[in-house]
């Protein structure tokens, strides 16, 4: 196990003009992470993602709980910790007037890599950076300079990667980018933590992966473990009406939820339930615009487990 976390706490305390105000941003969480797998922690901005992988990495100090990362316990090896994980975080780091290669190198010296300058060219040649090594830093695109970011994280090999929210602020097309380098990083045996608010982030990269919400723990598994934990089908409904639509086929359905003029009705068995939806809706004078059928989502996990919807939680916080 690369990670063995139990029961992590931390609460932060700030003092202002207005008084004194506590946070829980953390309440408890076990995270158990198998060598070579990526891990997701996915929750709603302000879940305590951050603050779990910033214990993690040794960057603040837990409250109460214990841990220990590739062997070496948290609170009594941190150096043993350190060396043995790599962190990039939300912001990602690059110096807007110093070049890749620079960066790196320096990074490398800190950990004291053996050959620095080696180590800077493979990981900047793994990372597709080379032609951009030597431009200073505000003069590569997002997506450069995020792989710039990871590669600091990884010169000096570490096995573990904790990656905060990593394509956060990317287009769809470098954000699939990332996501087939972050896949090379398992092939060559890197095990990644990645936290993230993508609900189809964490259900296309992740092996397994925790919901954390309010600072703990709500589901855990793999992303198909979580969807068949709620089973059934979403058959997503847009029209008109969708409140009085919600009223008439809550007798069908396990569940019934109105955004805007969506309807989502959840349903053990979407195939075999359509048609008696469709009659009812009919036999009340409703008319659809359109239909859908689906099987659940992790953000139907995520609503579950919370009675939250994920995008809503994210968008409240
Ligand atoms: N240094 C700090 N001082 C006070 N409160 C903090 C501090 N760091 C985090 N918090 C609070 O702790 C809670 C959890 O924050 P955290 O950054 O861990 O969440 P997150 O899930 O990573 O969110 P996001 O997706 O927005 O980064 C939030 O309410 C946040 O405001």
């Amino acid at each position: 196990m690369i990670i063995d976390a139990h029961g992590l706490r931390k609460t932060f305390t700030t003092r202002s003009r207005k008084g004194t105000q506590t946070v829980e941003a953390v309440r408890g969480v076990n995270l158990q992470v198998e060598k070579g797998e990526i891990f997701g922690v996915l929750g709603p901005n302000g879940a305590g993602k951050t603050t779990t992988i910033r214990m993690l990495a040794t960057l603040i100090t837990p409250d109460s709980g214990t841990a220990a990362i590739a062997g070496h316990d948290l609170l009594k090896a941190p150096g043993a910790v350190r060396r043995n994980l790599g962190y990039v975080s939300q912001v990602g780091g690059v110096e807007e007037n110093t070049t890749p290669r620079a960066q790196i190198m320096m990074a490398a010296k800190i950990h004291s890599v053996s050959d620095p300058a080696g180590a800077t060219a493979d990981v900047l040649d793994r990372f597709d950076l080379t032609e951009m090594a030597d431009r200073p830093g505000r003069t590569l695109s997002g997506g450069q300079k995020r792989r710039v970011a990871i590669a600091l994280g990884l010169v000096h090999g570490p096995p573990l990667l904790f990656l905060d929210e990593p394509t956060t602020g990317l287009d769809p097309q470098n954000r699939a980018n990332l996501w087939d380098r972050i896949r090379q990083l398992r092939e060559l045996g890197t095990s990644v933590l990645l936290s993230t608010h993508y609900l189809d982030e964490a259900d296309a990269l992740c092996d397994r992966l925790v919901i954390v919400d309010h600072g703990l723990v709500v589901a855990e598994g793999t992303p198909g473990e979580l969807k068949r934990e709620v089973s059934g089908d979403v058959v997503t409904l847009r029209l008109d009406e969708p409140d009085r639509a919600a009223e008439t086929l809550k007798p069908y359905a396990r569940e019934t939820r109105v955004d805007d003029d969506v309807l989502r009705v959840y349903v053990d068995d979407g195939e075999h339930t359509l048609p008696t939806l469709l009659r009812a809706l009919e036999e009340q004078g409703l008319t659809l615009s359109s239909i859908a059928l689906d099987r659940a989502t992790l953000d139907d996990v995520f609503l579950a487990k919370t009675g939250r919807s994920l995008r809503d939680a994210g968008a409240a916080a």
